[in-house]
């Protein structure tokens, strides 16, 4: 694995490719508009998305996508909605590459988290997921973090840890991707809460313990789904429901905030919470899974609960055990 190629240049996938390019890797970085690329590669820089972070030289942004080479690094750093329309324009194009989730989220339409959207539209391609707790603004300045990169199978697990960890980036292995998704996925939605509790008023006491009891519901769903409860101890999980929970530099926790405080809510930011919060709540029923914070962030974002009516209703659920 001598390449790496990313496909989504924004705040993400620009600070990754940053990131693995100052390790001395050749890096593709695949843009969809042109004159963003083209503005990107003169200007060593990406202005719009990831401003102060310089790109090496060992970085190309392009927006020319060419067949990869098989078995090569492809990361998908799009939004968690676009991953299934982005893997089908490009499916010819990624045919045997080693294909790793950057994306923290759960698609709407199949309540799939990132490798089973993999799955469905490559069936066969090698899945993996990187998540964990990595704000793009700390990654392409060079600071330091720890994530956990997901894969079934063991042998290209440990490639691509070994291809995409840096001097600076430590990559932990693990072999359950569904386990690291639903981390992921699920610290937004949390985190949307938490902005939420502090926004409205209602005090650090009540963000700890939204975080503990979402944190039971993360390992609820994951356990459900086939994935594992020691993987959400995880950077995937603690870690990264740790970062968003409490810092506004955090998109999730300031949607939260903004709710709380009834100010304007920032609609240009990619906040994956919002969708992930109805898609959660939507598989939850369907599985059977209590799951009542996933259940009020939905409302909460959908307009259909105040931020004391929400509260009011986790705060009136039947009394029992830990
Ligand atoms: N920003 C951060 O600190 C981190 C973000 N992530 C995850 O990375 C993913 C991407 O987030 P960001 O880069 O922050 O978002 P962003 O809003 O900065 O950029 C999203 C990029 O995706 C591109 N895009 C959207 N739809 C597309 C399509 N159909 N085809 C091609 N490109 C498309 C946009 O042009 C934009 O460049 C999200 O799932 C997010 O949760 C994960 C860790 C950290
Ligand atoms: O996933 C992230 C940090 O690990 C980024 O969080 P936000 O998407 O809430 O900004």
């Amino acid at each position: 694995m001598s390449t790496v190629t990313i496909l989504g240049g924004g705040a993400f996938g620009t600070a990754l490719a940053i990131a693995i390019g100052r390790a001395g890797t050749p890096v593709t970085l695949w843009m969809r508009d042109a004159d963003h690329a083209a503005a990107v590669q003169h200007d060593r820089e990406n202005r719009a998305r990831l401003p102060g972070a310089a790109l090496p030289p060992t970085v190309t942004a392009t927006a020319e996508l060419t067949p990869v080479a098989p078995g090569t690094a492809v990361l998908l750093s799009v939004p968690m909605q676009q991953l299934a329309s982005v893997l089908e324009q490009h499916r010819d194009a990624l045919t045997g590459a080693a294909l790793v989730a950057c994306c923290k989220g759960m698609d709407l339409t199949r309540g799939l988290g990132p490798t089973g959207v993999i799955a469905e539209v490559m069936p066969g391609a090698t899945a993996a997921i990187l998540t964990g707790p990595s704000f793009a603004a700390d990654i392409g300045i060079g600071l330091p973090t720890a994530l956990t990169l997901a894969c079934t199978d063991d042998v290209a697990g440990g490639a691509l840890q070994q291809a995409l960890s840096t001097p600076v980036l430590r990559l932990y292995r693990s072999a359950d991707p569904i386990g690291a998704e639903i981390g992921g996925a699920l610290k937004n939605v949390i985190a949307i809460a938490c902005g939420t509790c502090i926004g409205a008023g209602f005090g650090e006491s009540a963000r700890a313990a939204l975080m503990t009891r979402g944190y039971a519901e993360m390992v609820r769903l994951a356990v459900d789904l086939g994935g594992r409860a020691e993987t959400l101890s995880g950077l995937c999980g603690f870690g990264d429901l740790a970062l968003t929970c409490g810092s506004e530099l955090s998109r999730n926790f300031r949607h939260g905030l903004a709710l709380g405080r009834g100010a304007e809510i920032d609609a240009t930011a990619t906040v994956e919470g919002v969708a992930t919060a109805r898609a959660t709540a939507a598989l939850a029923d369907r599985r059977g899974i209590e799951m009542p914070i996933a259940h009020v962030v939905a409302g909460l974002c959908s307009g259909a609960l105040t931020p004391e009516a929400a509260m009011d209703r986790l705060l009136a659920r039947p009394l029992k055990e830990e």
